[in-house]
């Protein structure tokens, strides 16, 4: 949460050329409620299936190459990433500092559930580590800008795809 992948995903879509879309916002939108308020109102569960079939729905109408910045609960459940995994998504974790993260939470009060108690938040973070990392490449974050970021992303895809080309 707070890493910045709404604001970071959104850049690198602009950079690619590629088509944008931020799940939280499609949940947003559909349920036409903020996100803490289907939390409040139906509880995490109900959220968590509404998050996985806007996952799928998302998927199953993409028109062309896209980047989706996913919820910070996404990847953790299985089956997310076992259906991002089966449509070939390249995934991207940006990691950072909980300090930064914390503080980034802290300036947007309210709106992330699970960032309310400093302390629940830092456990939290601190155990889904290992399946963030299980992501396919991890970008840090550190003190940089959007655009610096996407720029470092950029750069990683581009030596990816020369490098899976089939040499003549
Ligand atoms: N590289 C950055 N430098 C400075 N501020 C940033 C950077 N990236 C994001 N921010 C700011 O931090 C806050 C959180 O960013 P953002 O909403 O993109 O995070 P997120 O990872 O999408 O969070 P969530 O997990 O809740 O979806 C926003 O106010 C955003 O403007
Ligand atoms: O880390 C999480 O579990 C969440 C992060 C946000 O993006 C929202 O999807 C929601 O607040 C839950
Ligand atoms: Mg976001």
């Amino acid at each position: 949460m707070g890493s910045g992948k709404s604001t970071v995903g959104a850049r690198l879509a602009e950079r690619l050329g590629w088509a944008f879309v931020d799940l939280d916002a499609e949940i947003v939108r559909t349920q036409g409620q903020a996100i803490a308020e289907v939390f409040r109102n139906q509880g995490e569960a109900h959220f968590r299936q509404v998050e996985h079939e806007a996952l799928l729905r998302i998927l199953n109408m993409l028109g062309g190459p896209t980047v989706i910045a996913l919820g910070g609960g996404t990847f953790i459940q299985e089956r997310n990433r076992d259906l991002l995994c089966q449509r070939g998504a390249t995934t991207i974790y940006l990691s950072g500092e909980f300090a930064v993260l914390l503080e980034r939470c802290g300036a947007e009060q309210g709106t992330r559930p699970l960032a309310q108690d400093i302390e629940e938040f830092r456990k939290l973070h601190a155990d889904r580590q290992p399946i963030y990392r299980s992501a396919e490449l991890t970008v840090e974050i550190g003190n940089r800008s959007p655009e610096e970021i996407s720029s470092e992303i950029v750069a990683t895809l581009e030596k990816r795809n020369s490098q899976s080309a089939v040499p003549e």
